[in-house]
């Protein structure tokens, strides 16, 4: 479990602002989705938090440490930032088993084959996939695919588990049940999520908060029923209507 912080935080490619001074603080254990139209940089702020983007001014911190700053010249990489990702791109490898899917991020870490062996039947069972571990991908339903993805980016025991909208390939009856699925995963280890998606029934019923973006500026950044009662403004109220 960590806390995510960004304190004034900005983001350019070559002159285009894209994120402008954000500022904000996800607490220990929260599930918090980022929830925008397309291009409003929520994909861009969450490659930050992994490190798969640097930000170009301000700070971003895990568990209170600073991670990024530019103006410190301090950058930590991804692989020393122990994070969990399940991202639409990062689909999972057709050539391994499942057991080998979920397996990689351990071997990365050159754990022991023991610890590896109960670690991957552990969070196989949590995401319902027990008994399949020697299954090829190509013999698993979407959603079956999508749980393999969900068990690689929480074997590792990370920090944080960052999600972009993972269940995008999906049919809407089995969008509705993963939805529950991750919410009462997220729960059993307590993990911080941060959670992009461009839907907002999927925000609103997963999340203890959510940040909506426009543009690279966050509009409202607030629980599911203070913004359904109170939207900040006539964007927020339309984008959420
Ligand atoms: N590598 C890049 N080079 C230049 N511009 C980029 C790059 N990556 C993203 N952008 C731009 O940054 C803006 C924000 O993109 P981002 O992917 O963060 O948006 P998003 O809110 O996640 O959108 P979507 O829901 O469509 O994925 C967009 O205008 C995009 O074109």
């Amino acid at each position: 479990m960590s806390s995510v912080e960004f304190k004034n935080v900005t983001k350019d490619y070559q002159g285009n602002v894209i994120l402008k001074n954000l500022s904000f603080k996800i607490n220990d254990g929260e599930f918090v989705s980022f929830l925008g139209p397309s291009g409003c940089g929520k994909t861009t702020s969450l490659r930050i938090v992994a490190g798969l983007e640097k930000n170009s001014g301000g700070e971003v911190s895990l568990g209170g440490e600073i991670i990024s700053s530019p103006e410190k010249s301090l950058f930590v990489p991804t692989r020393e930032r122990n994070l969990g990702m399940v991202f639409q791109s990062y689909a999972i490898w057709p050539h391994m088993n499942i057991f080998e899917n979920v397996a990689f991020p351990l071997r990365m870490k050159k754990t022991s084959e023991a610890e590896i062996k109960k670690s991957v039947e552990d969070v196989l069972q949590m995401v319902e996939l027990g008994g399949l571990s020697e299954r090829m991908p190509s013999t698993l339903s979407g959603g079956q695919q999508q749980r393999v993805a969900l068990a690689r980016g929480l074997v590792a025991r990370p920090k944080v588990l960052l999600l972009d909208e993972p269940l995008s390939n999906l049919d809407a009856k089995l969008r509705e049940k993963m939805r529950k699925d991750i919410r009462q995963i997220q729960q059993h280890f307590k993990i911080t999520c941060i959670y992009v998606t461009h839907d907002q029934v999927e925000a609103f019923s997963m999340s203890d908060r959510i940040m909506i973006m426009e543009k690279g500026n966050i509009l409202q950044f607030a629980t599911p029923s203070e913004i359904r009662a109170n939207p900040v403004n006539d964007f927020v109220k339309d984008f959420i209507s």
